[in-house]
């Protein structure tokens, strides 16, 4: 077996199964390897129930002194008790499972295993399994592997498939040289993938892990290496001519560039017109104003004659800047043209032609529609605006679409710089590390369930007074086709708690992307008073009118990823609100949390949410799903990401070629890396 082979050659992966595996991106042995746990279950040692907190699995044996109450309402069966041990009581429920009551004898001893909630400000245990004595003994200290699921694919089959894979394929033959492995105390990689998916105990999955993560970083680094080697050999260009565009649209503009603004265009500005290739980020806060940078760099690239584009993580955000700078560029003779996903293919046919007869200068688009088909006329500028992905691939493609484009990267994330560097290791940086100066800060504040009902009579008073709320619904673990209903289960809620006069629409993942727009651009109007979103709405939406970011279990969220929420508010002159609602009253939870609430500054919590995070940490909250590494956190594991940075950076080409013709499998990841062969 290959880790290239299709998973149909696993025994037992019939056609059906397959392409439940592809829909979670399983296509071959190596990516089923790839698809790692996102926890692990453990039993754990037995509480007391004094110990049980809100929103945390609990495992105690309980006495039943009293009988199951059972009780219709509507379809549901719901059947009850209190159990007790020497140190307290606690509720347990169960749904639609009337013979529970027969299963368990008041006067008894159980071991129960659940997830405490509250209920009426009591804590409760929802479907608490009941545990064995020897199935509780034999797998009290064993991790479980718990893996990203879908429909039709469960975790056993998941989990078997795996343990088939690893029990007939060969993973010898190490590419980290020995030394490096030394050094960084990692261990081997066959060890690794076994540990990852089967760990003995917590201890080694911590090894495992971190050799995993360490790969990904080192590859990364070599990817960048590579690159950065490519672009060295074609630094030179013809110089761009300043012109009086860019200057006139300055002059034009309704506010005063902030410093930032200005540093920043220089150096871009410096960048073009020096005759050399440009290969910059621009990272800057959310909200710091980087789509104005973006229009001055495309206007510069179009005077000089050039087409340029701007890539996009979503439609919504395409149709956006469409919209703002097609209506900056209305007193110059620069057209632009927006090309999408939803478009039909007639029209798409009509988008590339006036791209190759260069009837366009500025195209903007998604990532995926500008890495198809699309041949452009004297491409001189790429823009991308990369949120959270670390994409090294996107930013390639797209530059390889012409001899030597300027390239140009946005990045709202506010990494720390010591993180910036080794991630944008490629690139030079500039920083837009101030807010315009007619923003008034963000009221925060932190606040518990039972603030529901006054946070929606404050969003309602909001938009009485003409404004409009965003709120980020609950989350739901169990997988992605769960995501839509449970959306509009909470909307329907929101509906209910307001007014008739508010109009509340929510906004999930699954939906098509024209019905995306719609619902923004009904948003954008407001037409729409409150919307309901997951964190889609957290890629770069600019609504200026909207003053209130409610978000729901925040204790879920990377802080980053909450700042980047709650920059969706704040936008414009009026105050803005950000709630956020905790489903967690633990100490460590508050601490993060009181950090966002304490500052608006993404830099300042972005360095903070890394001093807070230890290496026990490691599984509880990604910043978000889409960032290049499956394993990899940057802020979780900054120390491994520079140690494997340490250790890549200075490899030359030579070296690295001829690392890569002594392992295949090293030189195919890093072909799968930078798309092209080695
Ligand atoms: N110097 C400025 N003074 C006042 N307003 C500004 C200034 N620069 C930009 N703006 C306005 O601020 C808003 C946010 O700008 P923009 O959408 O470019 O932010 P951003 O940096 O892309 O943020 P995000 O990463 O959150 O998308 C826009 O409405 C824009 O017109």
């Amino acid at each position: 077996m290959q880790l290239t082979d299709a998973i149909s050659v696993v025994k037992g992966i019939g056609e059906k199964t397959e392409k439940g595996l592809n829909k979670l991106g399983i296509y071959t042995v190596q990516d089923m390897l790839e698809h790692y746990p996102r926890a692990y279950d453990i039993y754990g040692r037995l509480m007391n129930i004094n110990e049980i907190e809100e929103g945390e699995m609990a495992v105690f044996v309980g006495y039943m002194y009293m009988n199951i109450e059972t009780k219709k309402v509507r379809h549901l069966t719901i059947a009850s008790c209190r159990v007790k041990d020497a140190t307290g009581s606690i509720g347990l429920t169960w749904f639609n499972m009337p013979y529970i009551k027969n299963t368990l004898k008041s006067g008894s001893y159980y071991i129960f295993r659940g997830k405490a909630s509250r209920k009426n400000g009591m804590l409760v245990i929802e479907q608490p399994k009941i545990l064995s004595k020897e199935e509780y003994y034999n797998k009290k200290d064993v991790l479980q592997p718990i893996y990203p699921l879908t429909n039709g694919v469960t975790n056993n089959l998941l989990s078997k498939t795996v343990k088939a894979i690893i029990e007939e394929i060969d993973l010898t033959g190490d590419f980290l040289p020995s030394t490096i492995r030394k050094e960084n105390d990692l261990v081997e990689y066959r060890f690794a993938v076994k540990q990852i998916h089967f760990p003995k105990d917590k201890e080694e999955m911590l090894r495992a892990r971190k050799r995993i993560v360490f790969n990904e970083f080192f590859l990364f680094t070599l990817a960048l290496t590579y690159m950065k080697e490519e672009k060295s050999k074609k630094i030179r260009k013809n110089p761009y001519d300043r012109g009086s565009i860019s200057d006139a649209l300055i002059e034009g503009l309704p506010y005063e560039l902030t410093n930032a603004q200005k540093r920043a265009w220089n150096e871009i500005m410096k960048d073009m017109c020096d005759g050399v290739i440009m290969n910059r980020l621009v990272q800057g806060d959310v909200g710091s104003g980087k789509t104005v940078l973006a229009a001055l760099a495309l206007a510069m690239n179009a005077e000089n004659g050039y087409q340029g584009t701007l890539m996009v993580p979503t439609e919504v955000l395409a149709k956006q800047h469409f919209e703002s700078l097609s209506k900056l560029y209305e007193p110059f003779d620069i057209s632009c043209l927006l090309l999408t996903g939803s478009m039909t293919a007639k029209e798409k046919r009509l988008a590339y032609e006036k791209i190759k007869n260069k009837e366009v200068s500025v195209v903007i688009g998604t990532h995926a529609l500008i890495q198809e088909k699309v041949e452009y006329a004297d491409l001189g500028l790429v823009i991308t605006d990369e949120q959270h992905r670390f994409g090294v691939k996107q930013r390639e493609i797209l530059s390889t679409k012409s001899e030597n484009p300027h390239v140009l990267v946005m990045s709202a994330t506010p990494i720390p710089r010591t993180l910036a560097i080794i991630l944008y290791g490629d690139l030079d940086i500039s920083v837009v590390d101030e807010l315009p100066a007619n923003r008034l800060p963000i009221k925060n504040c932190v606040v518990n369930t039972d603030y529901h009902s006054t946070a929606y009579r404050f969003i309602e008073n909001q938009i009485q007074e003409g404004r409009q709320a965003y709120i980020i619904c609950p989350m739901v673990e169990e997988s992605e086709s769960m995501e839509a209903e449970n959306v509009i289960e909470y909307t329907q809620k929101v509906r209910e708690a307001l007014p008739p006069f508010i109009r509340t629409e929510y906004l999930h993942g699954k939906m098509k992307p024209k019905e995306k727009n719609e619902i923004m651009e009904q948003f954008a109007k407001n037409e729409i008073q409150v919307l309901v979103s997951t964190t889609v709405i957290e890629v770069g939406v600019n609504v200026p009118n909207a003053t209130v970011m409610m978000i729901e279990n925040a204790e879920r969220f990377g802080l980053a990823q909450l700042h980047q929420l709650r920059g969706r508010v704040g936008r414009g002159d009026h105050q803005s609100y950000c709630i956020l609602v905790s489903g967690s009253r633990s100490k460590e939870t508050k601490k993060r949390l009181e950090i966002l609430n304490t500052s608006n500054d993404g830099f300042y919590i972005a360095g903070e949410d890394l001093k807070l995070r230890g290496p026990g940490d490691l599984f509880g909250i990604r910043q978000s799903g889409d960032m290049e590494f499956k394993l990899g956190d940057i802020y979780n594991d900054a120390k491994v990401l520079k140690a494997a940075n340490e250790a890549a950076k200075n490899m030359s080409i030579s070296e690295i070629q001829k690392l890569c013709s002594k392992n295949e499998r090293l030189k195919h990841q890093l072909e799968g890396y930078i798309g092209t062969t080695l």
